[in-house]
């Protein structure tokens, strides 16, 4: 086997600018499959090369399953050890890390409890006394918002704009208390907490200013107000050789995340914040035909631009770009599938992973699980956070939150009541009314006097049982470390509570429970597995892989949940929201339901602003763009819009790709004409400059 080619003889001249410098702020500007990344990982060998220790060299991406990637990548150029110690992580993991070590320094607990959305939702409702579902999925969706873009609630009762948006301020007043009260935070907290800690707290700030020797951000387009001031105070060192030493990688073409708050003016504040910033552009594509990258630039030329930028390919025109007319959703599945089959039969090279699926709402996916089953193809449904949103999965994360923190009250709700233990609505209802009027929480409600007195001794016998069964289960978390010991202490925790039990009680079908069953079976390796200690092999190099306890690896579980990928490499093809295909890249792209309506996306209370549909035309570029050698658009005819079937309407962008104007530039003659004189040129330039003569 040959050696890896040299770091240098991979990169481009632009590339390698922005790879070497060092010496202060660096913002790369390009189109996508430009190379973006690779300067990232490309950085970090290079910033150890400069003797910078790997411990102080933060890169952050976009989603978990884009960190392990990198570790990934970064690992094959610098090796497993320093691999191993690089902070790689996403915003919000960056921010766990950060609260763990100094949350205490803000009031919270050193074992606090991350909520997941459904917690928060919980809460809301609680908080606002409303039991309208979509009134407090509402209240969430604005309070998040606002937390993302710096609102407190007194300030966002300042700004509020009419009286929904009053209430929902009122709301988040409330909700923010009991989160206090709880010693939980949600997510947006994770970015929002680690920045006030830097703010206010100077000891905190200067050590993790000290921290980080250089701070990497892929995808930065997509960072919101938060997670820029965050990065802004992460970096803004005092002393001013140290000050500004990041690189953040972005393409404004490809912000698609301004609904949750992202915002292109990160893009614009950088030069004006950081004066000595230095904009490096990459033009080069290295990932598309120009067929493909043709239909892209066609597309986003519809938007206005903030930024000029080229993008060419050397890769060559490559087969058209193809639109599919379907009759409806499941005509649809099977061309997707047709299509991978015949590619597949074409060429015996392609494996299932060479292709994805995109669609841009996840209730998209299911007729395309379902035909490639059929047809025996492997795929996975990626950032459709299936397996984790799955029941079983959620009580036993109850479970593990609840050993974390026991003041989690939606936490102990849940693993109190599942399985059931002869504790009922009553009981919780006295309990939660007594740590109510004590302003504390129910687990520490449950063990006082007035609590026993008023719920006599047989209710709160069960109660206490419970109690001491969970502290138990604590100390035992705290002290299990290691893959082996942590199943063996899963595995009978599960045994204590009945859970097998209770999963076929509950269910009508034993296959049913038989597969939930097995779902938690996998949860448990999954834990285990994380509490590390296995002998990791690397390219030949062995290594223990860090023991962590039960207690410690519950903790980031909830964060990992959100995204709820579990990073396997599979042989499978990939079924994936547009915003979760960011960054990716496929040999073969279906992108289905190609609609007015679907995309750009349209719900019947909503109206289309020009900044909404800019988002989707976005939205449609990163799709195209995820294609190396072929893309095929499929469009419905008919489609279901609720019960019904209505007629569907091809998309706006389908126009925009001007396929027609570039199949009649590549007229079959015309194709052949050129190629042939391309073929002249290549061998008149050969005879011209014959190769040197090996030596
Ligand atoms: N100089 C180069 N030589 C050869 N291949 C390259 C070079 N630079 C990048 N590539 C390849 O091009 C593809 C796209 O690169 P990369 O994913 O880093 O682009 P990107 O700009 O981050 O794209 P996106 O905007 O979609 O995130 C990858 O397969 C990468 O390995
Ligand atoms: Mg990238």
């Amino acid at each position: 086997m040959s050696s890896s080619p040299p770091v240098a003889s991979t990169l481009n001249p632009a590339q390698m600018e922005a790879v070497h410098y060092l010496s202060g702020p660096c913002l790369v500007l390009a189109g996508a499959g430009s190379g973006k990344t690779r300067v990232i990982t490309h950085k970090i060998a290079r910033l150890l090369q400069a003797g910078l220790n790997p411990k102080r060299i933060a890169a952050i991406t976009f989603t978990n399953k884009a960190a392990l990637e990198m570790r990934e990548r970064a690992r094959s150029l610098v090796g497993p050890k320093a691999a191993k110690d690089l902070a790689i992580s996403t915003f919000h993991s960056l921010g766990v890390r950060m609260l763990r070590e100094d949350g205490v320094k803000l009031g919270l607990k050193e074992q606090f409890s991350i909520l997941d959305s459904d917690d928060v939702l919980g809460v809301l409702r609680d908080a606002g006394s409303c039991t309208d579902n979509k009134i407090a999925r509402q209240w969430q969706w604005t309070i998040s918002l606002w937390k993302n873009m710096g609102l407190t609630s007194d300030t966002a009762l300042d700004a509020a704009k009419d009286d929904d948006e009053r209430v929902a301020a009122k709301v988040m007043k409330l909700y923010e208390e009991r989160l206090v009260a709880y010693q939980a935070v949600d997510f947006d907290d994770l970015i929002s907490m680690p920045l006030k800690l830097l703010r206010t707290n100077d000891e905190a700030r200067q050590k993790w200013q000290r921290q980080f020797g250089h701070v990497l951000v892929d995808e930065y387009q997509d960072t919101n107000a938060v997670q820029y001031e965050l990065l802004k105070a992460l970096v803004d060192h005092e002393d001013e050789h140290q000050r500004g030493l990041f690189t953040a990688v972005g393409d404004d073409d490809q912000s698609i995340y301004g609904w949750r708050g992202a915002t292109i003016e990160n893009l614009k504040r950088l030069p004006e914040e950081f004066p000595r910033l230095k904009v490096i552009p990459l033009e080069q594509n290295y990932r598309s035909t120009s067929a493909i990258l043709r239909a892209a630039n066609e597309v986003i030329a519809g938007n206005p631009k903030i930024f000029e930028k080229k993008l060419w390919s050397d890769l060559g025109e490559g087969e058209p770009v193809r639109v599919a007319e379907c009759d409806g959703e499941e005509h649809e599945a099977e061309r997707a599938v047709a299509r991978i089959q015949a590619l597949m039969a074409q060429d015996a090279r392609l494996k299932p992973s060479d292709f994805a699926i995109l669609y841009r709402t996840n209730f998209q996916a299911r007729p395309f699980e379902q035909k490639l089953r059929a047809a025996q193809i492997p795929y996975k449904v990626s950032g459709g956070q299936s397996f984790f949103d799955k029941a079983e999965i959620k009580d036993l994360c109850a479970w593990l939150r609840l050993l974390v923190n026991q003041d989690d009250d939606p936490a102990f709700l849940r693993a109190v009541t599942t399985p059931k233990r002869g504790i009922g609505h009553t009981t919780l209802g006295k309990l939660g009314e007594f740590s109510g009027k004590w302003k504390v929480s129910m687990f520490e409600a449950l063990f006082s006097d007035t609590l026993a007195a008023a719920l006599g001794p047989k209710t709160i016998g069960g109660l206490h049982e419970f109690g001491r069964y969970v502290n138990d289960m604590q100390y035992k978390a705290r002290h299990t470390v290691g893959a082996e010991d942590a199943k063996t202490m899963l595995l009978g925790w599960l045994k204590d509570i009945d859970y097998e039990k209770h999963l076929y009680d509950s269910e009508d079908s034993e296959k049913v429970a038989a597969a939930r069953w097995s779902n938690v079976m996998d949860f448990v390796d999954w834990v285990a597995k994380r509490c590390g200690g296995q002998i990791e092999q690397d390219g030949g190099a062995t290594f223990e892989a860090e023991k962590k306890s039960v207690l410690d690896v519950a903790q980031t579980i909830s964060v990992i949940l959100s995204l709820a990928e579990r990073g396997e490499e599979q042989d499978q093809v990939t079924l994936t929201t547009l915003h979760a295909s960011k960054g990716l890249e496929w040999p073969h792209v279906v992108l289905v339901g190609v609609n007015e309506g679907i995309l750009p996306f349209k719900s019947d209370t909503e109206e289309m602003t020009p900044e909404r549909l800019e988002e989707e035309r976005r939205l449609m570029y990163v799709g195209i763009t995820r294609a190396q050698r072929s893309l095929l658009v499929a469009t419905l005819r008919r489609r279901k819009k609720g019960r019904e079937t209505v007629q569907g309407i091809p998309s706006r962008f389908i126009n925009e790709m001007k396929l027609h104007e570039a199949t009649n530039r590549e007229d079959p003659k015309e194709r052949l004409k050129r190629l042939r004189a391309e073929l002249g040129a290549k061998v008149a330039a050969a005879a011209a400059n014959p190769p040197a003569e090996a030596p």
